[in-house]
Protein backbone atom coordinates (compact mmCIF):
# COMPACT_ATOMS: atom_id res chain seq x y z
CA UNK A 1 0.00 0.00 0.00
CA UNK A 2 3.24 1.94 -0.03
CA UNK A 3 2.00 3.38 -3.61
CA UNK A 4 -1.20 5.24 -1.71
CA UNK A 5 0.91 6.98 0.82
CA UNK A 6 3.25 8.10 -1.59
CA UNK A 7 0.41 9.49 -4.06
CA UNK A 8 -1.06 11.51 -0.90
CA UNK A 9 2.68 12.94 0.01
CA UNK A 10 2.75 14.08 -3.42
CA UNK A 11 -0.95 15.63 -3.75
CA UNK A 12 -0.80 16.94 -0.38
CA UNK A 13 -0.80 20.94 -1.59
CA UNK A 14 -3.96 20.21 -4.01
CA UNK A 15 -5.92 18.00 -1.18
CA UNK A 16 -5.23 20.93 1.40
CA UNK A 17 -6.67 23.35 -1.06
CA UNK A 18 -9.48 21.21 -2.04
CA UNK A 19 -10.39 20.69 1.10
CA UNK A 20 -10.55 24.56 2.00
CA UNK A 21 -12.74 25.06 -0.95
CA UNK A 22 -15.27 22.87 0.01
CA UNK A 23 -14.97 23.88 3.53
CA UNK A 24 -16.34 27.26 2.20
CA UNK A 25 -19.17 26.06 0.25
CA UNK A 26 -19.88 23.92 3.27
CA UNK A 27 -20.47 26.55 5.30
CA UNK A 28 -21.64 29.21 3.39
CA UNK A 29 -24.60 26.61 3.02
CA UNK A 30 -24.68 26.04 7.03
CA UNK A 31 -24.41 29.89 7.97
CA UNK A 32 -27.21 30.31 5.61
CA UNK A 33 -29.94 27.56 5.86
CA UNK A 34 -31.05 28.03 9.62
CA UNK A 35 -31.54 32.32 8.74
CA UNK A 36 -33.85 30.83 5.62
CA UNK A 37 -35.47 28.71 8.79
CA UNK A 38 -36.31 32.22 10.62
CA UNK A 39 -37.77 33.61 7.65
CA UNK A 40 -40.00 30.76 6.94
CA UNK A 41 -41.14 30.67 10.40
CA UNK A 42 -41.56 34.03 11.06
CA UNK A 43 -42.86 35.75 7.80
CA UNK A 44 -44.45 32.65 5.16
CA UNK A 45 -48.04 31.65 5.62
CA UNK A 46 -48.30 27.47 5.66
CA UNK A 47 -49.47 26.58 2.53
CA UNK A 48 -48.80 29.89 0.33
CA UNK A 49 -46.91 30.42 -2.72
CA UNK A 50 -44.41 32.06 -0.79
CA UNK A 51 -44.15 29.04 1.49
CA UNK A 52 -43.96 26.47 -1.88
CA UNK A 53 -40.99 28.99 -2.75
CA UNK A 54 -38.95 28.65 0.56
CA UNK A 55 -39.21 24.82 0.36
CA UNK A 56 -37.73 24.53 -3.19
CA UNK A 57 -34.91 27.29 -1.91
CA UNK A 58 -34.23 24.73 0.93
CA UNK A 59 -33.81 21.80 -0.66
CA UNK A 60 -31.83 22.84 -3.25
CA UNK A 61 -29.65 23.95 -1.45
CA UNK A 62 -28.94 21.15 1.10
CA UNK A 63 -29.29 19.36 -1.99
CA UNK A 64 -27.38 20.94 -4.29
CA UNK A 65 -24.43 22.90 -2.30
CA UNK A 66 -24.46 21.53 1.47
CA UNK A 67 -24.67 17.76 1.10
CA UNK A 68 -21.80 17.52 -1.55
CA UNK A 69 -19.89 19.79 0.06
CA UNK A 70 -20.52 18.19 3.22
CA UNK A 71 -18.73 14.95 1.18
CA UNK A 72 -16.04 16.47 -0.56
CA UNK A 73 -15.11 18.01 2.77
CA UNK A 74 -15.10 14.81 4.44
CA UNK A 75 -13.13 12.85 1.21
CA UNK A 76 -10.44 15.75 1.33
CA UNK A 77 -10.25 15.90 4.89
CA UNK A 78 -9.46 11.91 5.33
CA UNK A 79 -7.21 11.87 2.83
CA UNK A 80 -5.50 14.54 4.53
CA UNK A 81 -5.24 12.67 7.56
CA UNK A 82 -3.75 9.83 5.96
CA UNK A 83 -1.31 11.98 4.32
CA UNK A 84 2.24 11.07 5.97
CA UNK A 85 3.54 13.61 8.52
CA UNK A 86 0.20 15.52 8.71
CA UNK A 87 -1.81 14.47 11.75
CA UNK A 88 -0.17 13.81 15.05
CA UNK A 89 -2.34 12.20 17.36
CA UNK A 90 -0.28 12.84 20.53
CA UNK A 91 -1.57 16.26 19.99
CA UNK A 92 -4.85 18.09 21.27
CA UNK A 93 -5.71 19.81 18.29
CA UNK A 94 -6.55 16.43 16.19
CA UNK A 95 -9.14 15.15 18.93
CA UNK A 96 -10.60 18.82 19.34
CA UNK A 97 -10.99 19.29 15.60
CA UNK A 98 -12.20 15.93 15.25
CA UNK A 99 -14.67 16.82 18.35
CA UNK A 100 -15.94 19.67 16.24
CA UNK A 101 -16.11 18.43 13.05
CA UNK A 102 -18.57 15.59 14.10
CA UNK A 103 -20.56 18.00 16.03
CA UNK A 104 -20.55 19.97 12.64
CA UNK A 105 -22.12 16.94 10.68
CA UNK A 106 -24.67 16.00 13.75
CA UNK A 107 -25.71 19.74 13.02
CA UNK A 108 -26.11 18.99 8.97
CA UNK A 109 -28.33 15.84 9.59
CA UNK A 110 -30.73 18.22 12.40
CA UNK A 111 -30.81 20.79 9.57
CA UNK A 112 -32.11 18.25 6.96
CA UNK A 113 -34.13 17.05 9.18
CA UNK A 114 -36.17 20.23 9.76
CA UNK A 115 -36.00 20.80 6.05
CA UNK A 116 -38.18 17.64 6.13
CA UNK A 117 -40.53 18.66 8.65
CA UNK A 118 -40.87 22.22 6.50
CA UNK A 119 -41.71 20.66 3.53
CA UNK A 120 -44.56 18.31 5.25
CA UNK A 121 -45.90 21.44 6.72
CA UNK A 122 -44.76 20.00 10.73
CA UNK A 123 -42.76 22.31 11.70
CA UNK A 124 -42.61 23.02 15.63
CA UNK A 125 -39.80 25.65 16.21
CA UNK A 126 -39.60 29.04 16.53
CA UNK A 127 -37.37 31.75 14.80
CA UNK A 128 -35.75 32.20 18.20
CA UNK A 129 -34.87 28.40 18.26
CA UNK A 130 -33.68 28.84 14.39
CA UNK A 131 -31.81 32.33 15.32
CA UNK A 132 -29.86 30.19 18.58
CA UNK A 133 -28.84 27.24 16.35
CA UNK A 134 -28.17 29.55 13.67
CA UNK A 135 -24.54 30.46 16.32
CA UNK A 136 -23.49 26.57 16.65
CA UNK A 137 -21.60 26.53 13.06
CA UNK A 138 -19.81 29.54 13.70
CA UNK A 139 -19.02 28.73 17.16
CA UNK A 140 -17.25 25.53 15.59
CA UNK A 141 -15.99 26.80 12.96
CA UNK A 142 -14.03 29.16 15.08
CA UNK A 143 -13.14 25.85 17.02
CA UNK A 144 -11.93 24.11 13.92
CA UNK A 145 -9.75 27.21 12.53
CA UNK A 146 -8.31 27.61 15.95
CA UNK A 147 -7.24 23.68 15.85
CA UNK A 148 -5.86 23.53 12.24
CA UNK A 149 -3.90 26.67 12.42
CA UNK A 150 -2.66 26.84 15.85
CA UNK A 151 -1.93 23.26 16.09
CA UNK A 152 -1.79 22.94 20.05
C1 LIG B 1 -15.13 16.75 7.76
C2 LIG B 1 -14.06 16.25 8.28
C3 LIG B 1 -12.72 16.93 8.28
C4 LIG B 1 -11.53 16.28 8.33
C5 LIG B 1 -11.34 14.77 8.40
C6 LIG B 1 -10.49 17.29 8.30
C7 LIG B 1 -9.12 17.05 8.36
C8 LIG B 1 -8.13 17.98 8.09
C9 LIG B 1 -6.71 17.72 8.05
C10 LIG B 1 -6.09 16.38 8.39
C11 LIG B 1 -6.08 18.86 7.69
C12 LIG B 1 -4.59 19.03 7.41
C13 LIG B 1 -3.90 19.88 8.42
C14 LIG B 1 -2.56 20.32 7.87
O1 LIG B 1 -2.16 19.96 6.76
O2 LIG B 1 -1.94 21.08 8.55
C15 LIG B 1 -7.10 19.87 7.50
C16 LIG B 1 -6.85 21.18 7.12
C17 LIG B 1 -7.76 22.19 7.25
N1 LIG B 1 -9.10 22.06 7.62
FE1 LIG B 1 -10.07 20.29 7.89
N2 LIG B 1 -11.06 18.54 8.21
C18 LIG B 1 -12.43 18.37 8.22
C19 LIG B 1 -13.37 19.40 8.22
C20 LIG B 1 -13.06 20.74 8.28
C21 LIG B 1 -14.00 21.81 8.55
C22 LIG B 1 -15.48 21.61 8.81
C23 LIG B 1 -13.31 22.98 8.52
C24 LIG B 1 -13.76 24.42 8.75
C25 LIG B 1 -14.90 24.78 9.27
C26 LIG B 1 -11.93 22.66 8.22
C27 LIG B 1 -10.93 23.60 8.06
C28 LIG B 1 -9.65 23.31 7.69
C29 LIG B 1 -8.64 24.31 7.33
C30 LIG B 1 -8.84 25.82 7.30
C31 LIG B 1 -7.46 23.60 7.04
C32 LIG B 1 -6.12 24.19 6.57
C33 LIG B 1 -5.17 24.35 7.72
C34 LIG B 1 -3.75 24.61 7.26
O3 LIG B 1 -3.53 25.50 6.45
O4 LIG B 1 -2.87 23.90 7.70
N3 LIG B 1 -11.82 21.29 8.10
N4 LIG B 1 -8.36 19.31 7.76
Amino acid sequence: MDWITDLLADWYLVTKSLHVISVIAWMAGMFYLPRLYVYHVEQVEPGSATDRMFQTMERRLLRAIINPAMAATWTFGLALVFTPGVVDWSFTWPWVKAGAVLAMSWFHGWLSARRREFAKGTNTRSGRTYRMMNEVPTVLMVIIVFSVITRF
